[in-house]
């Protein structure tokens, strides 16, 4: 990481940090005052998002179901498999509480991220200690992507929206996976509530 000057954040972001195990000490060793923002969404959303992506790329693999389960007659879950894996935030978190309190780590909930763009971005802003620039005036939501987007690019007077690669569209689940896939998390996700005092209302 560059050297901050006075008045500068330094900025850097790697989505599979949270779920590396060797991270929080790593970051802890080069700056113990690092702050932590992490995107979470429902952890079911989040394993069918994970396979859709992989699936774009390697039309080959196995279904969403069968990849989901060790065994389906037993609903044995394969929590080996990392698009589980990745939804046990709880058990992340743990990892990141050894090195860093709570008050250093922000998370930002996926599903606001959408529904309210300037009220999640309001939260971020706050816990980096910046004045609230960015706000509803900065989005509008464009019908055909369907999805929030910025009204002007950075250093630009046109409209962007994020690429094709997000928002892809999801293959349909067998209810029932997604009913088991709930239930295994919802422990998880009542731990997770419970360690950032915030619930993310997934259940
Ligand atoms: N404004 C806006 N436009 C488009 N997409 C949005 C937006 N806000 C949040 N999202 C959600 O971001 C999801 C993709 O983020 P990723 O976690 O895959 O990003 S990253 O690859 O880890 O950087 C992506 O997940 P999928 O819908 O599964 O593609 C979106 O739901």
């Amino acid at each position: 990481m560059p050297k901050t000057l006075e008045g500068q954040i330094t900025m850097e972001k790697t989505p599979s940090y949270f779920v590396t195990r060797e991270a929080p000490a790593r970051i802890s060793a080069m700056s113990r005052d690092t702050k932590l923002i992490v995107v979470v969404r429902d952890p079911v959303t989040r394993a069918i998002s994970d396979y859709t992506q992989t699936l774009s790329k390697n039309p080959d693999i196995p279904t969403f179901e069968s990849l989901t389960f060790r065994n389906r007659t037993m609903g044995l879950i394969d929590t080996s498999w990392s698009a589980i894996q990745i939804g046990i935030y709880a058990k992340h978190l743990d990892n990141w509480l050894q090195y860093f309190p709570m008050g250093q780590i922000l998370f930002v909930s996926g599903e606001r991220l959408i529904s309210d763009p300037a009220g999640e971005l309001g939260r971020v802003q706050d816990f980096l200690g910046l004045k609230r620039i960015i706000t509803d005036k900065h989005f509008y939501f464009n019908q055909t992507k369907g999805f929030p987007c910025l009204k002007k690019a950075e250093g630009s007077s046109k409209p962007h929206c994020l690429g094709k690669t997000k928002g892809r569209t999801h293959p349909n689940i067998h209810p029932e996976v997604v009913q088991r896939l709930q239930d295994f998390y919802r422990p998880f996700n009542m731990k997770f509530y419970q360690m950032t005092g915030h619930n993310f209302g997934w259940d």
